[in-house]
């Protein structure tokens, strides 16, 4: 076999169809629909766009797929230089459209993959790779089928039971030598076909020799909408979620006033608290601390203080300001804990109005909304009741490539 760097193939994924047995989503067709953390296409061509035996890589979408998959792009973790060309009304056709772009790269092999064969694996590449290496001008994975295969009729009555000795179950990537397929399909599509459902049976129609390997028990096509979710299962099964924590801290001073405002729940009193804003401390504290999950700066780069637009905002603003940056980048907020530090007044008979209103402006459940207190034992400026601070814990749980 030739050393990798002058035996590259050049890569063909289908995935113009329009996954009709799969159903609807709003996601878009099943190639777009987001199995772990990122869609299925998105894994599917990182397995290949990380296999260093991969030459140019062509992908085949359905003209109307264009923003879905310049979104899925931005998910894939590997090289991201792909040619993109629009597919046909088959699949057959579709292939034939990728064909067609990468022969002008000329790559001397061809790997052809459906989008929706996400578990597709580097070690299957290297058998195909290695039967085309020895001489193979087409190469098909497939497994030997397991189960006992009957014949009916229409009426769903058993005909006969077929004999499974020697059947296989086809997958992709079918392999071949670029310009034999390339020559098969243009006579094929020429003399009116585009019925085929693989390329292996394209060669075989051609008079082509397709040599058989073993294919992966994982590499199934996502075909029903069942796939789907088990697929989704797996990804998940094993994905280490992406949880981040962020803190953040504020205290302001108390003055001569008539009473304080934490967590938007007004508190009389015989001070207040001075800023420029409402002086809310819990909530400038848990601002800081979501912004912190997604290293979106503080409260000071979003809402300067010398800026008179903020002069006595309520601080609500600030904080749904910063849940909505979350959102942006992909997260979700799990939980937020806001600890009050302050001799007076007293936070217990108005904690459950706080956490509501917490509940309220993070748009999440109220168990997920905490509100603690303690005094400082009279030590320091807090102790001295000269101010007022708060730490806040904000838990985000962030969903890879994915921003809202
Ligand atoms: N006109 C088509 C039809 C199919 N495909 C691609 O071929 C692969 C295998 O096809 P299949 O599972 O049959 O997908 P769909 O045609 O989308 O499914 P359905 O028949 O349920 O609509 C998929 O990656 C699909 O996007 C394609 O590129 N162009
Ligand atoms: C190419 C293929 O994946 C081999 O199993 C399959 O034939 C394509 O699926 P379709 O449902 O026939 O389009």
């Amino acid at each position: 076999m030739q050393p990798e760097e002058q035996f590259s193939c050049g890569v063909v994924i289908v995935a113009a169809g329009r996954g009709e047995r799969a159903g609807q989503s709003a996601e878009g067709p099943k190639q777009y629909r987001t199995i772990g953390d990122r869609p299925v296409i998105a894994h599917t061509l990182d397995i290949f766009a990380t296999w260093p035996g991969a030459g140019p890589i062509v992908v085949v979408i359905h003209p109307d797929d264009e923003a879905l998959f310049a979104a899925a792009r931005m998910c894939m973790s590997g090289r991201a230089d792909l040619s993109v060309v629009h597919g046909g009304a088959t699949r057959q056709l579709s292939v034939l459209a990728g064909l067609e772009a990468l022969s002008g790269t000329g790559a001397p092999y061809v790997m052809i993959h459906d989008a929706v064969r996400p578990f597709i694996d580097h070690a299957l590449l290297g058998r195909c790779r290695e039967a085309l290496g020895s001489g193979a001008e087409a190469v098909l994975p497939a497994i030997a089928v397991a189960d006992t295969l009957k014949r009916t009729t229409e009426g769903r009555l058993v005909e006969e039971t077929v004999p499974r000795a020697g059947l296989y179950a086809a997958q992709t990537p079918q392999c071949f030598r670029l310009e034999a397929i390339l020559a098969a399909h243009r006579r094929a599509s020429a003399s009116g076909r585009s019925d085929f459902t693989d390329d292996a049976s394209i060669a075989e129609w051609a008079g082509l020799p397709v040599l058989l390997v073993e294919g992966a028990a994982d590499n199934v096509k996502l075909t029903l909408k069942r796939d789907i979710s088990m697929a989704d299962e797996r990804l998940s099964r094993h994905a280490v979620p992406d949880v981040r924590t962020g803190n953040g801290y504020d205290v302001h001073q108390l003055v001569e006033g008539d009473g304080v405002t934490l967590c938007g729940v007004f508190i009389p009193h015989e001070r207040k608290l001075s800023g420029h804003s409402d002086a809310d401390v819990a909530l400038h504290a848990l601002t800081d601390a979501l912004l912190a999950t997604c290293g979106a700066g503080d409260i000071g780069d979003h809402f300067p203080p010398s800026d008179p637009q903020w002069k006595g905002a309520p601080s609500r603003i600030f904080l749904e300001h910063a849940a909505k940056i979350v959102r942006e980048h992909g997260g979700t907020i799990t939980n937020a804990d806001i600890s009050l530090i302050a001799e007076a007044p007293k936070v217990g008979p108005h904690r459950q109005q706080m956490r509501e209103n917490l509940a309220a402006m993070l748009d999440i459940d109220l168990d997920r909304c905490s509100i603690k207190a303690t005094t400082n034992e009279n030590l320091g400026f807090v102790g001295r009741k000269e101010g007022i601070a708060a730490i806040a814990t904000a838990t985000v749980v962030y969903h890879r490539g994915k921003k809202n």
